[in-house]
């Protein structure tokens, strides 16, 4: 099902996926109908444990909670330290795909066939200040490469053009791999991201900080859609 799901994500790139990091965590079922009326179709939902990021957020009850309000695919950025130990409890909860930080584990590849192994889409994500070096030889493994435009950890930080670079290297070395950039990507950015190249475009506080989700995502869907 995950597959399919990415075959989806493909076809109708670029695709903006709301990052739920800054939503509104007490009324969780309002917050997917009002991006549902906007379109969206995918969510992204950043979990932090407090080690490998200076910043804690949730884990599985959450992932499962969103899993229970829609049948949107679930793309979850893993931002903890050892997610090996954690990835079958995510697939249990619903995440359709799983990224892991390459800085966060010793065999990336092995990881990303782990993540396979139990259904889900596999993504590896590298901060801005890891190179894609560190990545190429499990972009073979990947279904998803994510290049961070801000150090992970929180919304609502500017957007670091190295990023950009990265997609491109990233599109030279694989044709196939589904490209995704996270942080600080909005109004005056995701142009952008669709120029280098980025499949998959999380909004945070572009959406979040805004008092209409459909106007939010149909601006940015027409920026990101003219530049691409
Ligand atoms: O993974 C992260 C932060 O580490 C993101 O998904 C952010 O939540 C995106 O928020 P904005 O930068 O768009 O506000
Ligand atoms: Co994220």
């Amino acid at each position: 099902m995950s597959r399919d799901h990415l075959a989806q994500l493909r076809e109708a790139a670029p695709v903006i996926l709301p990052s739920l990091l800054l939503c509104d965590f007490g009324n969780l079922e309002r917050e997917v109908e009002r991006l549902l009326a906007a379109g969206v179709q995918a969510l992204h939902l950043d979990v932090m444990d407090g080690i490998f990021v200076p910043n804690m957020t949730y884990g599985m009850p959450i992932v499962a909670a969103f899993r229970k309000l829609t049948d949107l695919p679930l793309d979850v950025h893993l931002m903890i330290e050892k997610p090996e130990q954690y990835i079958r409890q995510f697939q249990q909860a619903g995440a359709d795909v799983i990224t892991i930080h390459a800085e966060a584990v010793d065999d990336v590849a092995s990881t990303l066939r782990d993540i396979h192994s139990l259904g889900c889409g596999a993504g590896v994500a590298i901060n801005p200040d890891t190179p894609v070096d560190a990545i190429v030889d499990a972009l073979p493994e990947a279904d998803l490469a994510l290049m961070m435009s801000v150090n992970a950890g929180f919304g609502g930080q500017a957007f670091n053009p190295i990023a950009l670079d990265k997609i491109r290297e990233v599109r030279r070395l694989n044709s196939d791999v589904l490209i995704e950039i996270d942080g600080g990507v909005n109004l005056d950015t995701i142009g952008r991201c669709t120029e280098a190249g980025a499949d998959l475009l999380v909004v945070g506080s572009a959406i979040f900080g805004k008092p209409d989700y459909i106007t939010a995502v149909r601006d940015l869907n027409s920026a990101a859609v003219a530049a691409s």
